[in-house]
C-alpha cells in the first residue's frame, strides 16, 4: 500500500466471498486482489461496506475480512478502506482500533441508522467517538442516505469538521444531489478532502463538477472500461467520455430494471472474473439463472469504443 497517497480514481466497492453454505470464504482473496490489479487496473478497495454486506456479517468476520485484504493488498494496492460503521458505538470503535492495528490505509463510517442523529453535531459526535479510535487513519465520511436514512447534507456536515475530526479525508458520496457535491466541492477546496462519488450510473456528471474519484460495486467488473472512462475526461475528450459512461448505464440500466442489488452484483463478479463469489447473506437470496443468463448477454453485447 502507498502510505499518505491522495486517494483518487476508482475503487472496488468489494463483494464478500461466500461458500455455497454461506460462511465467508477467506481463500479467494488473493485471486481477488490480482484479478481486480490485473483485469481490472483498480488498485483500490472499500471492504465491509454495502456491496460487502458489512451490516450482515458479525465482529469477527468483519476483522478477519480486513485483515484478509490488507495482507493480501500489501504490495498490490494502492489502499485499503475498511468500513467499519455499525449501529454499535462500541462495535465500531472496536473495528477502527483493529483497522489501525493492522494497517488499513483509510476507515469509513456510515450514519447510524436504526437510532438517527437528527442534526449535525449528533452526527459528528458519533463520527468523532469512532475516528479518534484510530488517530493516525484517514477517515472517511459514507454518506448513503438511501440506505441509511439520514439526509443531513454533507455540505451542512463538513462545516469545521476537521477542528473535531482531525483526522477527517474525504467523503464517499452516494447520492444523487450533484448540488450537495458541488457545494462540499467548492466550499473545501483548501482541506483536500477526498470526494468519491458512489452512484456509478452517473459518475461522469460528478467528475464534471469536481469528484476526485469513485467507490462503487461496477468497478469490480466495469473498472477498465470505466478507467478509460476516467482518461477521456482528463484529456478531455468528453464525447468519448460520455460514450462509456452510456455504455456502462446501458448495462446498468438493463440489470436494474430486472432488479439489482449486492445477490446480482456477486453473480455478475462471479461469470466475469471466474471466481467463485457465492451467494449473498439473508435477507438477501441468490440471483436467479434467468437473470444471470440475461446479464451475461446484456454485457457481451455491449460495443466499447475501444473495440472489445
Ligand atoms: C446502493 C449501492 O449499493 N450503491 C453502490 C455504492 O455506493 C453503487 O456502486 C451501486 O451499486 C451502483 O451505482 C449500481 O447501481
Ligand atoms: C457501493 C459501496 O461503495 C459500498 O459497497 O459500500
Amino acid at each position: 500500500m502507498t502510505p499518505g497517497k491522495k486517494l483518487e480514481g476508482l475503487v472496488a466497492a468489494t463483494v464478500t466471498p461466500m461458500t455455497p453454505d454461506g460462511q465467508i470464504n477467506l481463500s479467494v482473496i488473493r485471486k481477488y486482489v490480482d484479478y481486480l490489479v490485473s483485469e481490472q487496473n483498480v488498485k483500490n478497495v472499500f471492504v465491509n461496506g454495502t456491496t460487502g454486506e458489512g451490516l450482515s456479517l458479525n465482529i469477527q468476520e468483519r476483522k478477519q475480512l480486513a485483515e484478509e485484504w490488507v495482507c493480501q493488498g500489501k504490495e498490490k494496492l494502492d489502499h485499503v478502506i475498511i468500513h467499519v460503521g455499525a449501529l454499535s458505538l462500541p462495535e465500531s470503535q472496536e473495528l477502527a482500533r483493529h483497522a489501525a492495528a493492522i494497517g488499513a490505509s483509510g476507515i469509513a463510517v456510515i450514519a447510524p441508522f436504526f437510532f438517527k442523529p437528527t442534526n449535525k453535531d449528533e452526527l459528528t459526535a458519533f463520527l468523532q467517538k469512532v475516528a479518534s479510535e484510530a488517530p493516525a487513519v484517514p477517515f472517511y465520511y459514507y454518506h448513503i442516505p438511501s440506505l441509511t436514512g439520514v439526509k443531513i447534507r454533507v455540505e451542512e456536515l463538513l462545516g469545521g469538521i476537521k477542528e473535531q475530526i482531525p483526522t477527517f479525508q474525504g467523503v464517499k458520496f452516494s447520492d444523487t444531489d450533484l448540488l450537495d457535491l458541488a457545494q462540499c466541492i467548492n466550499k473545501n477546496e483548501r482541506e483536500q478532502f477526498a470526494f468519491l462519488y458512489g452512484v456509478d450510473e452517473q459518475l461522469l456528471s460528478a467528475l464534471a463538477i469536481g469528484a476526485d474519484g469513485a467507490v462503487g460495486s461496477t468497478y469490480n467488473y466495469l473498472g477498465q472500461k470505466t478507467n478509460l472512462m476516467l482518461q477521456a475526461f482528463a484529456k478531455p475528450d468528453l464525447a468519448l467520455a460520455r460514450k462509456y459512461q452510456f455504455l456502462t448505464g446501458e448495462f446498468l440500466n438493463f440489470v436494474i430494471k430486472l432488479g439489482f442489488g449486492v445477490a446480482q452484483t456477486k453473480a455478475v463478479i462471479t461469470f466475469v472474473s471466474g471466481i467463485p463469489m457465492g451467494p449473498p447473506r439473508l435477507p438477501l437470496v441468490d440471483a436467479s439463472e434467468e437473470f444471470i443468463v440475461k446479464a451475461k448477454a446484456k454485457l457481451d453485447s455491449i460495443v466499447w469504443p475501444d473495440g472489445d
